[in-house]
């Protein structure tokens, strides 16, 4: 039978194991150009890399283990158990532009299998021949247990229910049990909507007519051999009580085994959601012998809060998709909706599901990758956000201890980040993180550089949205592993274009500690800056090497510069070994946003190391020795 190792009560920092994080999302082809080659390759990749996982994960502390009850439809032997109803394959391709195509459905359904999830909805048959071989190819591949030696994930003998939705008539029924009856458990899903203004308007039908037509719809569904029928009362949370109670009386008196209670048009607020489902609990004929469940569409933002309100209140399956994609504003998260029990399970009466967490982020790129529907990036749990800290203040407090501002541990939801804490440098980061960084790095400098460094790091991340490693390596080079500083730019202006000449403005500041400021005309901003700068020090060089890179991706890019100069006569050097003079040339760098100024910067580097050169000639007053072939320094 079935059993797994489960999720565990929630300690203050939800981490519940010290466990080898899920492996990195694998990158899947773009969906348009995703052949079933592609597809059965990626899923390939996905078992094997999933089967590190697996086999990697130690154990959970002692006395934290649960076992995922025994499946039988209608009811579940320990009260804590809830299960975990995924519709991203239903509910989820409803969303507007998110089709799937049966081989993508079918990578997605195994991904499924392997988070764990109880019930996979795989789609609406009757909606399209396609729909419905897809739904039996799941019901084939993925609701059957896998041949010996092929990966199941963490929890190998789980088999998932699948299930296939319907309307409450005979011809989707049909469709519906022939696509889910090869599966070992096979659920048929039915609907009819109960609210006044779909019964009215939508259905033109009366009351007793819809009671009467899901009475027969379930019964009918029994009578194919499925054991196993839910049946659902369309938008319920603006459904009349008394109406309810009856309509899930009677068909449950025909056989369903699962009644869930849809918000369809996501109208209810958390408490009241948890009271229709404690009203239909405490109310409806026959309801111990059924599992009520829920499900939440989020068109005021609280499918997630109504969907934990209703397992408060005694839902023991919640209908969910991954990211929360589905109809219009979408559904209840899995992600947030099993974090959310994990992490608060004290306040949830001790709910658990069978969900294996690190598989989370796996799906959840995967889910996006197939369904095109890419996650906001401060989503919860998934978001590209959800765990970096770029302000000050947090990541002071994260590198100090990370329960400061994160509830979750990145290895509960098999999220490698590439920074131990999270931490994204930007303009509000403060000493703390920059310092840590460049340690992380490999540099340790000093407090005195560093406050120049930080001063330095302050006045591009004002510029910059995000300030990643190689700008900070750039930026440390230009400001810290600079020559010995004789002449520094103060300011630079330069006009360029197809109008004019381009004209450069440098005011430098000399040893002196005096500003002096040249112009000049040039065949492009950077010859007409470099110009200036030899009107204000006056060594004679040529520029034998220029080069700019950008470090970084976009717009606002640091650009590196490297020059190499060599001086006159007056700057040759004496080779040790032969004794020969030779014309001595001299490197310099320089980083900046702007390209004009990190070329300024990288000249008057090179130019600086001359001046400390020619200054050791002068006060030698002999041509010093080099004890090495020639170089650039
Ligand atoms: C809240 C939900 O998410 S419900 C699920 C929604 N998902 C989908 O609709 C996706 C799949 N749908 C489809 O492919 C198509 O709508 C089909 C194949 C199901 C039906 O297509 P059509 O036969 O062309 O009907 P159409 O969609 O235009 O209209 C729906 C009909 O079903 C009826 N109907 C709606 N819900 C139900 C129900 N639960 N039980 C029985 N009949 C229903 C409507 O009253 C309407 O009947 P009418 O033609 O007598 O007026
Ligand atoms: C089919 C039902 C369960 C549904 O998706 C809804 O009511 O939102
Ligand atoms: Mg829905």
């Amino acid at each position: 039978m079935a059993s797994s190792l489960l999720s565990s009560p929630a300690k203050p920092f939800c981490s519940t194991t010290k466990t080898t994080p899920a492996p990195k999302a694998t990158r899947f082809p773009s969906p348009r150009f995703l052949s079933s080659a592609h597809v059965l390759s990626a899923a390939r990749r996905l078992r094997a890399v999933s089967a590190r996982a697996s086999q990697q994960q130690p154990p959970p502390p002692r006395g934290q283990q649960q076992r995922r009850p025994e499946y039988v439809p209608n009811r579940i032997d320990d009260p804590n158990y809830v299960r975990i109803f995924d519709t991203t394959l239903r509910d989820g391709e409803q969303s507007p532009g998110a089709t799937m195509t049966s081989a993508q459905k079918l990578v997605v359904a195994r991904q499924l299998a392997r988070l764990g999830v109880d019930i996979i909805e795989a789609g609406f048959p009757a909606s399209s021949p396609d729909d419905l071989d897809a739904v039996r190819s799941i019901a084939i591949e993925v609701g059957n247990p896998a041949p010996a030696g092929d990966d199941g994930g963490a929890d190998a003998t789980h088999v998932p229910v699948i299930c296939g939705l319907s309307r409450c008539n005979r011809k989707d029924i049909d469709a519906a049990w022939e696509a889910v009856r090869h599966a070992r458990r096979p659920r048929i899903h039915t609907f009819i909507a109960t609210s006044d203004i779909h019964m009215q308007h939508k259905l033109r039908k009366t009351p007793e007519q819809v009671a009467a037509i899901a009475r027969d719809m379930v019964a009918y569904a029994r009578s194919l051999g499925c054991t196993d029928v839910e049946f659902s009362p369309e938008d319920a949370g603006r459904s009349n009580r008394e109406f309810l109670y009856h309509i899930l009386g009677e068909v449950i008196k025909a056989g369903a085994t699962t009644l869930n209670i849809p918000d369809t048009v996501g109208y209810n607020l958390p408490y009241e959601f948890g009271k229709l489902i404690a009203d239909i609990k405490a109310n409806t004929p026959g309801i111990e012998n059924a599992i009520i469940s829920t499900h939440c569409q989020n068109d005021l933002g609280l499918a997630t809060a109504n969907t934990l309100a209703g397992a408060r209140a005694g839902a023991r399956q919640l209908e969910v998709t991954i990211n929360g994609i589905g109809e219009r504003a979408g559904n209840a998260s899995l992600e947030e909706v099993v974090m959310a029990i994990k992490c608060r399970r004290e306040l949830l009466n001790g709910l658990y599901t069978g969900i294996d967490s690190r598989h989370i982020t796996l799906t959840s790129k995967m889910v996006q990758e197939h369904s095109g529907l890419i996650v906001q990036p401060h989503k919860a749990i998934v978001g590209a956000n959800a765990f970096a800290h770029e302000s000050g203040i947090h990541q002071d407090g994260m590198l100090k201890n990370k329960g400061t501002y994160e509830i979750i541990s990145p290895d509960d939801i098999g999220l490698t980040r590439a920074n131990e804490f999270g931490i994204v440098l930007g303009k509000l980061s403060g000493r703390h993180a920059v310092r840590s960084k460049l340690v992380e790095l490999g540099y340790e400098i000093g407090d005195k550089e560093f406050e120049d460094f930080f001063k330095r790091y302050k006045e591009v991340a004002e510029k910059k949205k995000r300030v990643t490693d190689e700008d900070l390596e750039a930026l440390l080079s230009d400001e810290i592993f600079q020559p010995k500083l004789i002449w520094s730019l103060a300011d630079v202006q330069a006009t360029c274009g197809t109008l004019s000449l381009s004209t450069a403005t440098v005011k430098l500041i000399g040893p002196d500690g005096e500003e002096r400021i040249a112009c000049s005309v040039g065949t492009g901003p950077v010859d007409a800056a470099y110009k200036a700068v030899d009107q204000i020090i006056q060594i004679p060089t040529v520029l034998r090497e220029y080069s700019m890179t950008s470090v970084t991706e976009g717009i606002d890019a640091i650009a590196t510069t490297r020059v190499v100069v060599t001086g006159d006569v007056s700057i040759n050097a004496k080779h040790a070994l032969t004794g020969r003079s030779f014309n001595r040339s001299f490197s310099g760098s320089g980083a900046s946003m702007d390209i004009v100024v990190s070329s300024v910067r990288a000249y008057l580097s090179a130019l600086n190391k001359i001046c400390s050169f020619a200054g050791a000639v002068k006060a030698s007053s002999e041509v010093p020795e080099i004890a090495s072939v020639p170089s650039t320094e």
